[in-house]
């Protein structure tokens, strides 16, 4: 949808419907790395349409032409041409992708082939320091282009590794970490990590270690060491889990709804992804949950509960979803574990604050804790919510429509991030859109 903004509004308030969500972005590009390292040998079953995703799958394609280009250029090369051959830097560009830039870091120091890594205005503000350190400790020849710390990055693929037992700091991003254990069974001598500090967005890490040995490559968790042996993978196929992060949004709209039931197919009761933790979250909002045969139904209640802590640092992405719904429906509430939402597709604090005081609401930190004051809460005829160009501002702010006449959101496209059917499901119940 390439509108400046669209104006959601919806009349009944009633919500009843199925909705098929696409696959997991997390599990997806978790599997288009493992499948790149298998030697043909996994295949990948329901893959994202998140644009994310798309963008690893075209940075690995990018990559693998990289190296034919590579070497065809050295094959016709005489030997004094190549000794006096300036290398060739083939760019990559990652956009917004987080994961996507925290991935390809890591994988492309094992492909024989030079690249600049590189994406948005907003993923050269987004750390990465930690994770080259690592990996220049394991050997790897990477440079900065512009900023230390940040992208873009020079990599001279083709690895050769010195050390394989090395500490990385874990309270910055989980993708540095999920990143290196991905590449570990490609190491000639395998890696073992150590872990310092609080890990941040854990299961993110049990979710990579999970595929992994889905595929048939084992490593052991004992304490704050991680160990992975060099392996190759079995010959399997890796089915992607519906996304855990798009079904909040759906129990926001239930959560606001009259009497609103949702079915969202295929999503388990086991899920490697640490979203689910919505199940829970939402029973406090007004949202239960049953695991049935032909899916995940979501149905309004009026439970009566009186939790008010709510941590969010296993997961992260939740938070504004949940902040969202608590200020609507008049909740004041606690919040924890918001440390890593400042590096992530905006400042989500800050832009959290923005918007929801737009109808009252307040998230006051004091020593990284945040509550949230709803008593001037109030439904103004009309809002207009920026976005940041951040998915979840655009997908968490659309629930109020339930809530208030009507709501415009700013740059909608930004949703094609990680969940593109968005706007397109809201309309499929009940939603309007100009
Ligand atoms: O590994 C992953 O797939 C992700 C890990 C989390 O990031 P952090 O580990 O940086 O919190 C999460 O916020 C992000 O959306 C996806
Ligand atoms: C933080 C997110 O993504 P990434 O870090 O992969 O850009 C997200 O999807 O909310």
């Amino acid at each position: 949808m390439k509108q400046a903004s669209i104006q959601l509004t919806h009349i009944s308030k009633k919500i009843n419907g199925t909705v098929q969500l696409t696959g997991s972005k997390s599990e997806s590009n978790r599997a288009l790395i493992i499948q790149a390292l298998s030697q043909g040998r996994v295949s990948i079953e329901n893959l994202s349409e998140a644009a994310d995703t798309v963008t690893l799958e075209k940075a690995l394609q990018q990559a693998q032409a990289a190296v034919s280009n590579t070497a065809t250029q050295t094959n016709t090369a005489t030997s004094d041409q190549q000794d006096n051959a300036t290398p060739v830097w083939n760019t990559i560009d990652i956009g917004p992708a987080g994961t996507a830039m925290r991935f390809l870091t890591s994988y492309l120091n094992l492909v024989p082939a030079n690249f600049i890594l590189t994406g948005s205005e907003r993923m050269q503000q987004r750390p990465i320091g930690i994770l080259v350190d690592a990996l220049k400790t394991l050997g790897a020849a990477i440079q900065y282009e512009d900023k230390n710390g940040y992208p873009p990055l020079k990599i001279e693929g083709g690895f050769l590794q010195g050390q394989n037992n090395i500490p990385i700091q874990g309270n910055i991003s989980s993708q540095y970490i999920s990143s290196l254990l991905l590449v570990a069974s490609s190491l000639e001598k395998g890696l073992t990590l150590t872990i310092a500090g609080e890990l941040t967005s854990k299961p993110y890490v049990s979710m990579t270690l999970a595929m992994l040995n889905e595929v048939g490559i084992a490593s052991s968790w004992s304490g704050d060491e991680i160990t992975i042996a060099p392996q190759v993978p079995s010959k399997s196929t890796l089915f992607v889990e519906p996304d855990w992060s798009a079904a909040s949004y759906w129990y926001a709209i239930v959560a606001l709804s009259d009497n609103g039931h949702i079915v969202l197919p295929g999503l388990k009761r086991h899920s490697l992804q640490g979203d689910m933790a919505i199940v829970d979250i939402m029973q406090h909002f007004g949202v239960a949950s049953s695991f049935q045969e032909d899916g995940l139904h979501l149905t309004r209640v009026d439970a009566a509960t009186d939790k008010k802590e709510f941590d969010f640092k296993e997961c992260p992405d939740l938070a504004q979803t949940v902040v969202v719904v608590a200020a609507a429906r008049k909740q004041d509430i606690t919040l924890t574990g918001l440390e890593t939402l400042k590096i992530k597709e905006t400042n989500r604090i800050a832009a959290l604050q923005n918007e929801i005081g737009k109808f009252g609401a307040k998230l006051i930190e004091e020593n990284q804790v945040y509550y949230l004051k709803t008593a001037d809460v109030y439904a103004p005829e009309s809002i207009s919510i920026q976005t940041y160009e951040d998915h979840r501002m655009a997908m968490a702010f659309a629930p109020l429509a339930l809530c208030f006449q009507s709501i415009t959101i700013e740059e909608p496209q930004v949703v094609e991030k990680s969940y593109p059917d968005f706007w397109k499901h809201l309309q499929s119940q009940g939603f309007k859109i100009n």
